[in-house]
């Protein structure tokens, strides 16, 4: 049985893109009837951005409100730009900016109260799955998050981020990623009766070719893709496949 709630594909242009590309995204990408589609953007681009067949994401925020933090944005300019969704603690700024698990739970939380979506990325390192210690490593990042964002854990979406599997082309096999998604699910049980709404991406070198065997696994709600989400024609293959699973 799959699980019932929407399918969700988030592209993540890190830091890529330009407005040409952009307004090609805009005219190009149809609409989904059943599933969500999110373009989490440079956040220069958020405004240009909203408008079209998808919703709006940023990538990061800022845990404060205003202030003398040089270089963030606030999650209430995010949303006066038209973002709803943000990704939050991505490997690549826990690794590049030291973002603790405690910092990445902090932004969860006031995504939340801010009435975003946060994408809440979780993931180990390659060291990490060759000593078998996957379950702790993640079960750490998960536990974080959890406890600050306890109230409104329906609005959570995670997305499972193998680092191995990030930009190398090296995605994680369908069963290496269900054992995670299952492991998560059953954390995510453990507080909260609203765990089987929770939606689960899986990320890392997810492509036009691979999504499909994916997003049939039974605890893989959809997808959170770098590289082919800067090509319209790959991403949208990427959306018919979640769409046909609804
Ligand atoms: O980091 C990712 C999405 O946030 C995954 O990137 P790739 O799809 O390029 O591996």
């Amino acid at each position: 049985m799959q699980n019932s709630k929407r399918m969700m594909v988030a592209g993540n242009w890190k830091m890529n893109g330009n407005l040409e590309m952009l307004s090609h995204f805009k005219s190009s990408l149809p609409v989904f009837e059943n599933i969500d589609v999110v373009l989490c953007v440079p956040s220069v681009y958020i405004k240009e951005a909203v408008g079209a067949n998808f919703s709006v994401g940023a990538q990061d925020c800022s845990e404060h409100e205003s202030g003398a933090y040089t270089g963030d944005i606030s999650l209430s300019m995010l949303a006066e730009l038209g973002a709803e969704h943000v990704i939050i603690g991505h490997s690549e700024r826990r690794q590049a900016y030291s973002e603790t698990n405690e910092r990445v739970a902090i932004k969860a939380e006031k995504a939340l109260e801010n009435g975003f979506v946060p994408i809440v990325c979780v993931g180990e390192p390659l060291e990490v799955r060759e000593s078998g210690n996957v379950f702790e490593f993640v079960g750490e990042q998960l536990a974080a998050i959890l406890n600050r964002c306890k109230q409104q854990l329906d609005k959570l979406v995670i997305a499972y981020e193998p680092i191995w599997a990030i930009g190398t082309g090296k995605t994680a096999s369908p069963e290496q990623a269900q054992e995670v998604h299952a492991f998560i699910r059953s954390e995510l049980k453990k507080s909260s009766e609203l765990y089987s709404q929770i939606s689960i991406l899986y990320g890392g070198s997810v492509t036009d070719v691979n999504a499909a065997e994916l997003f049939a696994q039974h605890d893989i709600d959809g997808a959170l893709v770098g590289g082919a989400s800067l090509k319209v024609d790959s991403f949208k293959i990427i959306c018919e496949h979640a769409n046909k699973r609804n």
